[in-house]
């Protein structure tokens, strides 16, 4: 059943599901984009914030969880292939940190885009 397209896709769901609890279960800074991510979903509904605020919303909860479960899988393959210090490796951990810190910036520009007029 699991060689088949479709056993293929739902094995490939499974393995994501896991990675996905893995990153929540293990993963501080996924933690505490969670605990932003509920605190920011609970304001949603006190605001009522319309459709358009909650695409943007969610979009940038997605952009930033998932930017930062790619920097964590890289900084995990760094530390594996190269456990010992090394210029490389702290520059291929800072542009991937840098790729979370983008994706954090646009967040928060939406939040304020979203929260600022409401109060
Ligand atoms: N092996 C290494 N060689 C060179 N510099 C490193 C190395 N490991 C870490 N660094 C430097 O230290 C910084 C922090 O590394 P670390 O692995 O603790 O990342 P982190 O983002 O703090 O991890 P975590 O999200 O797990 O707390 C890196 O961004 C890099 O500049």
């Amino acid at each position: 059943m699991w060689n088949t397209y479709l056993g293929k896709r739902l094995l490939g769901f499974k393995y994501a599901t896991k990675g996905a609890w893995m990153l929540l279960k293990n993963e501080a800074s996924i933690q505490v984009q969670l605990v932003v991510a509920i605190g920011i979903t609970i304001a949603g509904f006190y605001y009522n914030i319309s459709t358009t605020e909650w695409i943007a919303q969610t979009l940038a909860i997605g952009l930033v969880m998932s930017i930062e479960g790619l920097n964590t899988a890289a900084e995990e393959i760094a530390n594996f292939v190269h456990p010992d210090f090394h210029n490389k490796i702290g520059y291929i951990k800072d542009v991937a940190a840098g790729a979370v810190f983008f994706s954090a910036i646009a967040a928060i520009i939406i939040a304020c885009l979203i929260y600022i007029p409401k109060f």
